[in-house]
């Protein structure tokens, strides 16, 4: 593992899916020029809207999301994190809310399909059924072991709120966990950072966080705040509530250092 600059994109992503693509494009070309050769890109990356227009055009969007991931990663000579795009589960009306990592030869190193549905009522009065279209992954997620960027876990949005999904990324050798989102404003307010930081310090590990921001189709408003954080916890860069992109340095000596200082995975008991 060497030291390397990572980057989480921030987007307001639309129900329109080439509009969608372009963005994400611009927005890769941005954490290109500011050097990072990571570059992550949030859940609903690709499209942000209805859940029924959502699986209407499942298709498309899960053909034209993994092509365009693929001529990214090529393109910019870069590894790529699609944050979380569906794909249809045959023989069924649901898709998987999946992330995908892919090498800079455009080669896909690793698949993840999101564990953790997002069925809750929200106390600002929006409901959330992802369980009506999204069929819940059944595996742990992979971690991907690069001899360049470490080795790499993946998770997607309310996992973050199950530790031990993490702790298990951790025992597989996560230096660098994934955890790309579209979290509500009204629990990001109070939860996101803190989530992300407690996933961090507990696990001594970089957190990179992708997100959404803004308002995306009728009421739904998400809480922004893409963020790249050090395995002590410290908030390293945060991308405020615009698109926009985060970049920090992800820093072998440092992780190695945090590790030395508090070395609570080798205290763990249970
Ligand atoms: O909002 C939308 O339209 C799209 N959102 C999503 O696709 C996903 C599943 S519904 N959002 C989350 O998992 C939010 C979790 C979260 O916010 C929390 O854990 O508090």
């Amino acid at each position: 593992m060497k030291s390397y600059l990572a980057a989480a994109i921030q987007m307001t992503s639309q129900p329109d899916l080439e509009k969608n693509l372009i963005e994400a494009e611009e927005l890769i070309d941005l954490a290109v020029r500011q050097g990072a050769e990571l570059v992550c890109l949030p859940e609903n990356f690709a499209f942000m809207g209805e859940e029924q227009d959502k699986i209407t055009q499942a298709e498309a969007i899960a053909q034209k999301t993994e092509k365009f991931l693929h001529r990214m990663a090529q393109r910019f000579q870069v590894t790529i994190l699609g944050g979380g795009f569906p794909i249809l589960v045959e023989g069924t009306q649901k898709v998987y809310n999946t992330a995908l990592l892919i090498d800079p030869n455009g080669k896909e190193l690793a698949r993840y399909y999101k564990v953790h549905l997002f069925d809750v009522n929200v106390p600002d009065g929006n409901t959330y059924r992802e369980s009506s279209t999204v069929m819940a992954g059944k595996e742990l997620p992979p971690v991907y072991h690069s001899d360049t960027l470490g080795t790499l876990g993946l998770s997607v949005c309310y996992d973050v709120r199950f530790p031990e999904l993490y702790r298990y990324l951790a025992q597989q050798g996560a230096e660098v966990l994934f955890v790309p989102a579209a979290f509500t404003a009204y629990t990001g307010k109070d939860h996101w950072q803190v989530l992300l930081q407690a996933r961090a310090i507990e696990n001594t590990a970089y957190v990179i966080a992708p997100a959404q921001t803004g308002n995306h189709y009728g009421l739904r408003h998400t809480h922004g705040h893409a963020m790249i954080i050090d395995p002590w916890g410290m908030v390293l860069a945060d991308a405020g509530d615009q698109p926009g992109v985060a970049v920090a340095e992800i820093d072998p000596a440092r992780l190695a250092q945090v590790r030395r200082q508090m070395p609570s995975l080798e205290h763990r008991v249970f």
